[in-house]
């Protein structure tokens, strides 16, 4: 029996499921549906409890139901063979959220932790393929769930990014004097060291993980990930601000900074980004994001859920092989497939299998 467990989840009008009450089982959670059908959303709710957002869409406006005007999930979730109990209730209305742990009105950031999940989806390689600011939304991601002081340091650094912003260009349209900046800069130079000292820690704790993970995954050459601040060091910043300042009272913008930063995969000491074939940039993102379901463990003292979205038909016979040990090892998972065929027969044995049909409605198949 796993430790943490997600034991039912209640959905109001959140995009395909005006009203759903699914009791989920522990262990393995196998949907299937044709396309269409809702699994994705399934997906992307359960992974809601755990960080307030959704995986997939920035604005929580698109999530409510269509011609609806608020959206609600709850869910139960139980821990320490199941003596403990937390209730989780998050609803969205006109732009605000409004959460609830066990009765009790509290702020998003209390959120963080008490449900982690790792989500694997179709979209994956875009982690390793597309801008950077996708990189930057999953290391902000995944580090405030571990680490709430990240997320406070996040939500300052912004405030601080946006007002010595607007200081910029007041200074630009002669309403400010330059001094005025000094103290915003310091501290910006301040919070943005500690977010840049925690993102090296979390990607380096990930590096040699994956580097491992891939290796047993038939990789021949060596995966590296590699942390790329933008700034190298707090005196190197304060330099940049000052040889640049003219440059940044002209664009109005803060340029230098942890919102700048990236990183990269580079395999065989090259970016695999311009170099790996496709195959390896996959076998790369899926090490990494296994590795992160063993440093969620180490850190947080719990097993995240995974969430799987349709990821097996895309991989080869040792990729499987490697997801199918994190499921053996996984606490509770929720694996979404089109067809069972497309999944390895040894998932089956043993697994919650749920069809969901085109009404939205879950029917347990096989426990
Ligand atoms: N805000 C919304 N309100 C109502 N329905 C929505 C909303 N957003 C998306 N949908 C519906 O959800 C459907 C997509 O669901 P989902 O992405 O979960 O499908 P899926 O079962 O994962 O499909 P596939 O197998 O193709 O990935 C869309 O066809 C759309 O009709």
């Amino acid at each position: 029996m796993p430790d943490t467990r997600l034991a039912d989840i209640q959905l109001i009008n959140f995009r395909s499921y005006r009203s759903l009450l699914w009791h989920c089982e522990p262990g393995l959670n196998i949907i299937y549906g044709p396309n269409g059908v809702g699994k994705t959303n399934l997906l992307e709710a359960i992974a809601y409890l755990s960080f307030a957002r959704s995986f997939r869409q920035q604005q929580d406006r698109f999530l409510v139901t269509w011609e609806e005007s608020f959206f609600q999930i709850s869910g139960c979730c139980l821990y320490n063979q199941e003596k403990i109990k937390v209730d989780i209730n998050i609803i969205y209305r006109d732009g605000h959220k409004e959460l609830t742990i066990n009765g009790q009105t509290n702020r998003l950031i209390d959120l963080l932790g008490i449900f982690p999940v790792i989500y694997f989806g179709p979209d994956d390689l875009l982690l390793l393929k597309g801008a950077p600011v996708l990189r930057r939304q999953f290391l902000d991601r995944e580090i405030s769930t571990l680490d709430r002081i990240y997320c406070r340091n996040l939500q300052l650094y912004r405030r601080l990014l946006l007002q010595r912003n607007r200081l910029l260009h007041a200074v630009k349209d002669e309403r400010a004097k330059l001094q005025e900046l000094e103290p915003w800069t310091l501290q910006l130079i301040n919070i943005g060291t500690a977010i840049i000292q925690q993102r090296h820690a979390f990607i380096n704790s990930l590096a040699t993980l994956a580097a491992d993970i891939y290796k047993k995954m038939g990789g021949r050459e060596d995966l590296a990930l590699v942390y790329r601040p933008n700034v190298g060091s707090m005196d190197e910043w304060m330099a940049k601000f000052k040889s640049g300042r003219e440059r940044e009272i002209q664009a109005g913008l803060s340029l230098w900074g942890p919102h700048r930063d990236d990183f990269s995969f580079s395999i065989g000491n090259r970016d695999a980004r311009h170099f790996a074939s496709q195959g390896q940039q996959r076998a790369a993102v899926l090490a990494l994001k296994i590795a992160e379901t063993m440093v969620f463990f180490e850190v947080l003292g719990k097993k995240p859920a995974l969430l799987m979205d349709d990821v097996f038909s895309e991989l080869d016979l040792r990729r499987r092989e490697a997801l199918l040990e994190l499921l053996f090892s996984a606490g509770q998972s929720f694996i979404t497939t089109t067809e069972l065929s497309n999944l390895p027969s040894v998932l089956l044995d043993g697994a919650a299998i749920w069809q969901l049909n085109s009404d939205g409605r879950l029917i347990l198949e096989q426990k």
